[in-house]
């Protein structure tokens, strides 16, 4: 039977052959870098990662009516370092126009979270504002992986390589990309479960990357966990979405991290 990502994976090579035709302008080269980076070179505390998510194949609709320009305002005004917004449509009921709204509404980084399988894909992110784009080894073979790394990386953009087990961790850990994302959601079955987190951590932390933990964070104990493995940083989508009062919790898993884990 056909994985959810692999479903995804069909569907996005028929928005690409439609974007190629459209005729997406080129991005221009390097504008103001905001880099998620360097603010994680200097982080005392743990970096978070809000998320605009109006729904999701494993959750249905999380809230989709949700205005993203006060949404990720209230992200920002709570603390959080950086925004990602789901950009894909069929699967998650997001769009490139929830990303450029978000980027007229907030001067901080942006993640653009869908399913990059073509360059033509990185264009649209940075000329609708992002700053990062998502790479997921699962959906990529080494030398797409690279290729679009590389092209990110021309473009300005950071890169946020997401893996889920060891082969994937090691696969990207060739690369000298810094920024590592684990996800604790296996797109292949929904499964969510953080002792991913604490599984991968130390490969990636030998290694002198940044980790963010993805998915599947709802409170303050799985805040901790996830820092205790090692984690810099946090994305949390559904649980900032469906929050009454997001900000208190946002301003909470602000931790601080321990000397040992900076970098
Ligand atoms: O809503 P959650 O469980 O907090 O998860 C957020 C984020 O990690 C999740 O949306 C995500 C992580 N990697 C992805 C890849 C594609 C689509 C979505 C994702």
């Amino acid at each position: 039977m056909e994985t959810i990502l692999e479903t995804i994976l069909a569907e996005k090579k028929k928005e690409v052959e439609m974007l190629k035709e459209s005729q997406v302008r080129k991005a221009p080269v390097a504008r103001n870098r905001n880099s998620l980076l360097e603010k994680l070179e200097n982080a005392k505390e743990l970096m978070i990662i809000a998320e605009f998510k109006r729904a999701s194949p494993s959750k249905g609709d999380i809230n989709i009516n949700s205005n993203p320009a006060s949404q990720v305002q209230m992200y920002v005004d709570a603390g959080a370092d950086a925004v990602s917004v789901l950009t894909d449509t069929t699967f998650f009921k997001g769009s490139m126009d929830d990303l450029q709204v978000v980027r007229q509404s907030i001067a901080n980084p942006i993640l653009c979270k869908d399913f990059i399988i073509d360059p033509i894909q990185i264009d649209v992110a940075k000329n609708s504002g992002a700053d990062i784009v998502l790479l997921i080894a699962a959906a990529l073979d080494d030398r797409k992986l690279y290729n679009l790394y590389q092209y990110a990386l021309e473009k300005g953009l950071d890169v946020l390589m997401e893996v889920h087990n060891e082969a994937e961790a090691e696969r990207v850990l060739k690369t000298d990309n810094r920024l590592i994302g684990v996800n604790n959601r296996d797109l292949r079955t929904f499964e969510v479960n953080l002792d991913v987190t604490e599984y991968l951590a130390p490969f990636i932390r030998k290694e002198e990357r940044f980790l963010i933990s993805e998915s599947g964070i709802g409170t303050i104990e799985d805040v901790e966990r996830v820092v205790a493995a090692g984690a810099n940083g946090i994305l949390v989508g559904e649980t900032f979405m469906k929050h009454q009062n997001p900000s208190k919790i946002i301003k909470a898993m602000k931790l601080p991290l321990s000397e040992g884990f900076r970098r």
